[in-house]
């Protein structure tokens, strides 16, 4: 379990997180005025869509006013790179050093940070060669360095696919080793068996491993995936407020109201 304030992630209900995806400052201020009404109960910040990204003193200044605005609800920051689905390109090195400067901000959580960056699946999952190891070290190294002053997940996202079986767990595997506090994985289902196999998956890794585990199906079609956390192991769910910020999201008091309903089974 990783506890974040008040939130208590991976044990009991799964914890909903909403997402800001606006543009400037003024719409993201309002967006999480919105969402303090709802029961959310961890706020992403998707800065990926903030239009002053590329400039991290504006990026601390709206984290600023944004962490005025939330009255202690924990804040999950993440740089969804345009390679795994976000809307903005960004170098390795700008991206190191703008999650640098947010977790030593002293504002936020939670980092997202996306362990597939700089590795192709080969480099990592085979053989690796010392060059690899090196990047990859120094990965870790980066990484707990975040875990100083943050909760690092460390994320890998799929908008085409849902790999096989031996990849999915390959790159858990990976992504576990890069010292993150909980691994994430995002998927696209082709059809209802990926889906399944996701949702087997998770329920496989979820009790074998010692961390937390987040995943998702992504589409329609796989939105039981982001309701049935509790019965097979993924310990947050993404929800919409407007916009989703990824397909297949349900709205969050829905989502409030089935979670509810399953957990009390559960009892
Ligand atoms: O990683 C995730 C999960 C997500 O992609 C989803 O499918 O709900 C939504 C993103 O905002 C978030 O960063």
């Amino acid at each position: 379990m990783v506890q974040v304030g008040d939130v208590s992630i991976g044990s009991g209900k799964p914890k909903i997180c909403a997402s800001i995806t606006e543009t400037d400052r003024k719409s993201i201020i309002a967006a999480a005025d919105i969402l303090l009404q709802k029961r959310v109960d961890i706020i992403e910040w998707r800065i990926d869509y903030y239009r002053e990204a590329g400039h991290w003193d504006m990026v601390l200044e709206t984290l600023q006013r944004l962490k005025m605005s939330l009255y202690g609800r924990p804040l999950l920051v993440t740089f969804r790179t345009k390679e795994e689905g976000g809307s903005q390109e960004i170098e390795t090195a700008a991206y190191r050093e703008l999650l640098d400067h947010i977790a030593q901000s002293g504002l936020v959580d939670m980092i997202d940070v996306e362990i597939f960056k700089d590795f192709t699946y080969e480099e990592l999952a085979g053989d690796r060669t010392p060059e690899v190891k090196e990047r990859f070290e120094n990965l870790k190294q980066w990484i707990e360095s975040l875990r100083q002053r943050v909760v690092v997940v460390g994320s890998y996202h799929n908008f085409d696919r849902t790999p096989e079986d031996a990849e999915l767990k390959d790159r858990l595997q990976i992504i576990d080793e890069s010292g993150v506090d909980i691994p994430k994985m995002a998927v696209m289902p082709a059809n209802r068996l990926d889906v399944m196999r996701l949702m087997m998956f998770t329920l496989q890794m979820a009790e074998q491993m010692d961390k937390p585990l987040i995943t998702m199906s992504m589409s329609r079609i796989g939105s039981i995936s982001r309701i049935s956390g509790e019965a097979f192991g993924s310990a947050v769910t993404f929800g919409s407020i407007g916009q989703e910020s990824a397909p297949g999201q349900l709205p969050v008091n829905k989502l409030e109201e089935m979670l509810d309903m399953i957990h009390q089974n559960y009892q």
